[in-house]
């Protein structure tokens, strides 16, 4: 994987606007910046869209559900969901309630997962971020088997906004080995380096969430990430 040219990285990512100060500039220079650097698409929050993505780039379009706390009723999170592709998302990455995973009430993290699936079948790609940080190595395998359950396209790591982390290594790895090929993994937060992101596939990443995206694909370097 140390050999992939940046373009082929390039095409791992989604590059990712997230915060809460974002401005519509912002976004369209996003855009621009996922268009020349070549990335798979963008992700942004879902009051951003619709975006005016230019015709022929081929880029696909992002948007977070539920995000960053998870705490959202269902049917909350569902219509988020369905209205961000009524406006143009091709993928929804939604956020699960961390603490019912704490809690152990798995059946109700499957059926948040399912809500959102319902309301936005294939083939739009659903991803469920875990929030990987804050749970230990049995909590995270039991958030990926309720992912797999739902018929979610990935699973993904984090939010990039938890305390507890980002992406890690170990993290990927143990939710690869889960999903077993059955669903993507999107490793998220923290990647700020070519090595970071590098180290992430080989530990299973098939997908990348990243706003430091040029410094990742060599163009700049990227304040370290502050968790
Ligand atoms: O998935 C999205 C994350 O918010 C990206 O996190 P980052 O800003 O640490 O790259």
């Amino acid at each position: 994987m140390s050999d992939l040219t940046s373009d082929q990285l390039a095409r791992y990512i989604d590059h990712t606007l997230l915060k809460p100060e974002a401005t519509h500039a912002d976004v369209e220079a996003l855009i621009a910046e996922a268009v020349r650097l070549g990335t798979y698409s963008v992700c942004v929050s879902p009051n951003m869209l619709p975006l005016s993505i230019p015709e022929g780039s081929g880029l696909k379009v992002a948007a977070v559900c539920g995000f960053p706390s998870g705490k959202h009723l269902s049917e909350v999170k569902a219509r988020e969901a369905a209205l961000a592709v009524a406006a143009g998302a091709d993928e929804i990455d939604m956020v699960i309630d961390v603490g019912a995973v704490r809690d152990g009430r798995i059946a109700d993290v499957q059926a948040d997962i399912q809500a959102v699936r319902d309301a936005v079948p294939a083939p739009t790609v659903l991803k469920v971020i875990i929030e990987a940080a804050a749970l230990d190595d049995a909590e995270i395998v039991a958030a990926c088997v309720a992912a797999v359950a739902a018929s979610a396209d990935f699973v993904k790591t984090s939010t990039g906004f938890h305390p507890a982390g980002g992406a890690s290594e170990r993290a990927v790895r143990l939710m690869a080995e889960t999903v077993e090929g059955e669903l993507g993994v999107k490793a998220s937060g923290g990647i700020r380096t070519r090595e970071d992101a590098i180290r992430m596939i080989e530990a299973g990443a098939t997908r990348l969430g990243v706003s430091a995206s040029a410094a990742v694909l060599g163009e700049a370097t990227a304040a370290p990430a502050t968790y």
